[in-house]
């Protein structure tokens, strides 16, 4: 059940205890878990991969079936329907459209003296992509991490996702992986596909960035590899926050409520609104459409952990505190939803409108929906092209241009006690 709360601090209080959810005492202890798997892959590989896989997601994988064969792709084709496959393509179209609007382009700039200046951009060498797989199959997940790695140029594009029950991938997932260009697929999830992609294991190689959504275990191996190995950002269980004002729908606005608690029962939803009734018209909205839910169970378990309707006096306030809790999905459904823009701050992404639930944006708007979680939109963006590349600094100096700067280098190097930096200059400057 949704909870109401009307009074300030204790509103605060518990939005900042579902911002901080997945570091609390119940979730950190999962963290030695992970550390284990992660030094258990680098030591033993593939014969780690497939204990953890056996214990975690009760399949037995021999070594040779990590890799997803050729025939099981072409298989795929024929186990999605001509609608899944069409819209898998729309999907593809217009998330690839959206990511080729800001390419960063490399640049040269010649200044006096000959002085040239620059930023040269370069793909990553290899990515991998983590594809969710635990309690949903996620096809338009390959899309949003596969897409901007190809449109960044990057030459070798990994996958890893757990198999399900036989063994086997959703197919609307190998699918989405070969419309999107992805070069090979392991079936292999949690925590020990993410040590693979860091460390690398007999089968499968080892990556330079690492992108893509996940749960607890997923989000805690992310974090420990980051440093090894690029990642995107710490893209958790998901969350929604919704402002809303009398104008909305209380029906859409718990649809959208439970849109993204079905997710994880670590997943978050809460909504904040100046109209007490229409608060509790959505609680009793979402019960409603709880009795009939086929994830009841789960999305029961977020609601009730991680749930809260608040009421607040003005949309300024609720701006306020959805600011605090930063989410990754913030919707606004009021009447102008571009007025209060101004006064939003932190958010992943941002719906604006009656018009727009949140599963526009998950699926096919463009934008992408791999978004930081738990915070993490204060200082974490979306998944983007960028995280695919890196750029390099140019610089060139003619002898005049060196000539003239040449003291002011020798001045600063021996202010750092660095003589040797301040010779390569005065030996330069003394043979013009
Ligand atoms: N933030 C985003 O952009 C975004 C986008 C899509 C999905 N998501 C989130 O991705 C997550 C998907 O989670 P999921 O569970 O469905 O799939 P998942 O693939 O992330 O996790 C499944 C894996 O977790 C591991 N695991 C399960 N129980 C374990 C245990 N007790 N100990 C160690 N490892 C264990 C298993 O190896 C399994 O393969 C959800 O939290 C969802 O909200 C986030
Ligand atoms: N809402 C998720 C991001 O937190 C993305 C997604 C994929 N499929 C459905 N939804």
């Amino acid at each position: 059940m949704l909870r109401i709360i009307t009074e300030r601090t204790e509103a605060r209080a518990e939005l900042r205890r579902i911002c901080d959810r997945t570091h609390d005492e119940r979730v950190v202890h999962k963290e030695a878990t992970v550390r284990e798997v992660i030094q258990a892959v680098q030591r033993q590989g593939d014969r780690a991969l497939l204990h953890y896989t056996s214990e975690f997601d009760g399949q037995t994988l021999k070594p040779e079936e990590l890799r997803v064969s050729g025939s099981e792709l072409d298989a795929a084709y024929q186990q999605v329907s001509k609608e899944l496959l069409d819209a898998i393509r729309l999907a593809r179209v217009q998330v690839e459209a959206f990511h080729r609007q800001r390419v960063p382009k490399s640049w040269v700039q010649f200044g006096e003296n000959e002085v040239v200046l620059g930023k040269r951009y370069t793909p990553v060498d290899r990515a991998g992509l983590y594809v969710p797989g635990g309690r949903a199959a996620y096809p338009s997940t390959v899309l949003m991490n596969a897409i901007p790695a190809k449109v960044a140029g990057v030459p070798r594009i990994v996958m890893c996702t757990p198999p399900g029950p036989d063994k086997t991938l959703n197919p609307a997932v190998l699918v989405a992986a070969q419309e999107a260009g992805v070069t090979e697929i392991y079936r292999v999830g949690g925590a020990q596909a993410i040590a693979a992609l860091a460390y690398g294991t007999q089968t499968i190689p080892n990556v330079h960035v690492i992108t893509g959504p996940g749960n607890i275990y997923v989000t805690l191996a992310k974090k420990l590899v980051y440093g090894t190995v690029g990642i995107d950002s710490l893209a958790g269980p998901s969350e929604v926050l919704v402002i809303a004002d009398s104008q909305a729908n209380p029906v859409h606005v718990a649809a959208d409520l439970l849109a993204q608690a079905e997710h994880d029962p670590l997943a978050a939803a809460i909504l904040i609104t100046p109209d007490g009734n229409l608060a509790k018209q959505v609680v009793a909205e979402v019960e409603n459409q709880l009795a009939e839910h086929p994830r009841r169970t789960l999305t029961e378990k977020a609601i009730a952990h991680y749930g809260v309707a608040i009421v607040v006096e003005s949309l300024e306030v609720a701006a306020e505190l959805s600011n605090e809790f930063a989410p990754e999905h913030l919707e606004l459904e009021i009447a102008e939803p571009w007025d209060l823009l101004p006064q939003i701050r932190h958010a992943g992404a941002i719906f604006l409108g009656n018009s727009t639930p949140e599963a526009v944006g998950d699926y096919l708007a463009g934008p992408n929906h791999t978004l930081p979680t738990s915070g993490a939109a204060r200082y974490a963006s979306a998944l983007s092209v960028e995280v695919f590349m890196k750029h390099s600094s140019l610089i060139q100096y003619s002898p005049k241009a060196l000539q003239k700067v040449a003291g002011a280098i020798e001045v600063l190097a021996q202010a750092e006690g660095l003589p040797s930096h301040a010779e390569s200059v005065r030996l330069r400057r003394e043979n013009l």
